[in-house]
């Protein structure tokens, strides 16, 4: 997953990529050089007081330091450039692909997940490939080149470096394969932790409600604890792999300089050739860990991956067809076909062989009880869900045979739970037609009875609006949200309970003023009050996902036992009231 993932979104940076070998490779081999230079002076320059030799070697010195800088340098820059935006385009891709997803999708990985897979998941594998870039070339010359290096100084010594790398090599793949399991567990932590947070945020006024912060604290202490002792658990090992690795490290120059120091007594070594000996032992030594290091980041990074591509390669169940219908003329008849819908999951289906046609120019109303399928019917046409069995049509066409914008363009959704996005009152309302005119605007929140309180909110229509649009009551999201559909001037109005948190006379004002824009579109409103629907040209009676009753106010009364009852409790509640 990780290689498929990383080769596949690498490849626009090949060419940074190139440059960071290239550059590592001059960089590596410059640093590789100064030892050996160190000791010529010191053999050659010092011990024989030649000042010529100091001054010239100091000089080569300083310009393969100098070359070793830039190439550094250079080399993390065009790294981080190609880890960044592979970071970029990793992230646009899964945002785009979450944009495609239906609510099935979206209900599978719950969205607190979708969020840590697209930020923190996406960030443990960019500071992979930064680690690469660094590590990749430099890891591998240095520890080749190092041997080789240490041998032209002293063959005996090296061997030396058979028995430090290996333990340092067999320890670092220990404590790799303990931590890789951690990794896993961190990154599932981090999902609950935020779900957790999320859901407590966003249902505070409920938790406050019922005084249940003491509980709601410690469900969060939970997956707090839990993400606490996993990552201390993974410090604990880091914690110990730095001590150990230079633990090793300083036994090793001890070793050599034990053993160096008899060899330079017996004479068939140089001081000079034992300063580089030691100081090619720490190259390779580092190198070893580094490499090491990366191989410990890679299973997080693996994991990452894993939870990536499950996104990226998640095809949505409503995806679009091939080759999308657009057609030309539109007149917004919708019709509903032996409609039938079944949950994911679910055993029973909540909705049975639908079967009625909503004209345009008529208002078709759904009533029935709570859980009878209300939602779930209007969810169907603009392919939130598909139907598992039957279809939905606009003017005869099958809305899964559409090209997804040409559908929505043709709808306008004022969901049950009213959404607004941050900005302004303005950006809102242009959300389904950008370049919709201020005096549009003004008609459209003047039908849907927002006029007043937009006008008196500071700034009017720029006036500010915070996310989710929660700065505004419920009747004036309720009512934005109306508008906003009314903006974009759609064949098909699909109001969901959308007047349910509006009072009587708003709602009836509301209707009047809907009739003259909406006599040329076909209008589904949903609603649980008759008062709301007992105008419209045709109502449809829901219960447990089945058509009970289709007419008229006045027909259902005398035909439909289940719509007499709901027009009875609600007069007789009026008239008690
Ligand atoms: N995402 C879902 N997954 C599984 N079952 C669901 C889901 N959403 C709704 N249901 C079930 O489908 C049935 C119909 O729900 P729906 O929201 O369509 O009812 P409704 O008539 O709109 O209700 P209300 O008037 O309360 O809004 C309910 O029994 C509900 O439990």
């Amino acid at each position: 997953m990780l290689i498929r993932l990383t080769t596949r979104y690498l490849k626009p940076y090949s060419g940074l990529l190139i440059a960071v070998v290239i550059l590592q490779t001059i960089g590596t081999l410059a640093s590789l050089w100064l030892p050996s230079l160190n000791a010529e002076i010191i053999d050659q320059g010092v011990s024989r007081g030649d000042l010529d030799q100091i001054w010239r070697t100091g000089g080569i010195m300083l310009a393969v330091t100098l070359i070793q800088v830039v190439c550094a340098i250079l080399a993390v820059r065009a790294g981080a450039l190609a880890a960044m935006g592979f970071g970029r385009d990793v992230r646009a891709a899964l945002f785009g692909r979450v944009l495609s997803f239906s609510s099935r999708e979206l209900n599978s990985f719950g969205a607190p997940s979708l969020i840590t897979r697209n930020t923190n998941d996406v960030q443990q594998i960019q500071m992979l490939v930064v680690m690469t870039c660094t590590m990749v070339v430099a890891a591998p010359i240095t520890m080749v080149g190092g041997v080789v290096m240490a041998l032209r100084e002293d063959p005996g010594l090296t061997l030396l470096l058979a028995v430090i790398v290996p333990i340092l090599g067999a320890f670092m793949v220990l404590l790799v394969t303990r931590m890789a399991p951690l990794f896993r567990t961190m990154q599932t932590r981090i999902d609950t932790l935020n779900r957790v947070l999320r859901e407590q945020i966003t249902g505070i006024r409920v938790v406050r409600a019922f005084t249940r912060e003491e509980r709601e604290a410690a469900r969060f202490d939970v997956a707090n604890g839990e993400l606490t002792a996993t990552t201390t658990s993974v410090g604990r090992h880091m914690a110990l792999m730095f001590p150990t690795v230079m633990f090793i490290m300083n036994i090793s120059s001890v070793a050599v300089v034990w053993f160096g120091g008899q060899r330079i007594a017996s004479g068939d070594l140089m001081v000079g050739q034992l300063t580089a000996f030691i100081a090619y032992l720490i190259q390779i030594l580092m190198a070893v860990m580094m490499a090491s290091f990366m191989l410990f980041m890679a299973p997080r990074a693996a994991v990452s991956a894993e939870r990536i591509s499950e996104v990226l390669d998640t095809e949505s169940s409503v995806a679009p067809p091939a080759q999308g219908v657009r057609p030309a003329e539109s007149l917004g008849r919708v019709e509903f076909a032996g409609l039938g819908f079944t949950y994911p999951g679910a055993e029973e289906p909540v909705l049975h062989d639908i079967a009625f046609v909503a004209e345009p120019g008529r208002t078709t109303a759904i009533i029935g009880s709570t859980g009878a399928g209300k939602t779930t019917l209007l969810n169907l046409v603009p392919r939130l869900f598909d139907a598992t069995a039957g279809a939905v049509l606009i003017d005869g066409v099958d809305v899964r045979d559409y090209d997804p914008d040409a559908l929505w363009a043709r709808i306008g959704l004022v969901p049950q739970k009213p959404f607004l996005f941050s900005g302004t009152v303005a950006s809102n309302l242009r959300y389904g037609k950008p370049d919709a005119t201020d005096e549009e605007l003004w008609e459209a929140l003047r039908i849907a009875q927002a006029e007043d309180f937009v006008r008196e909110m500071a700034g009017g229509l720029d006036a500010s609006i915070s996310q989710g649009g929660t700065n505004v009551s419920g009747g004036q999201r309720q009512r934005l949200s109306i508008a906003r559909a009314l903006v974009k001037k759609p064949q098909v109005f699909l109001f969901d309970d959308s007047f349910s948190a509006l009072d009587v006379a708003t709602d009836a004002r509301l209707r009047a003023a809907l009739g003259p824009v909406t006599h040329e579109a076909s209008v589904i409103v949903v609603a649980q009050r008759v008062a709301t629907i007992r105008n419209a040209d045709q109502i449809i009676v829901l219960e447990h996902g089945r058509i009970v009753g289709i007419g008229q106010h006045t027909e259902l009364l005398d035909a439909c036992p289940t719509y007499a009852e709901i027009v009875d409790s609600q007069l007789t509640a009026e008239e008690a009231a």
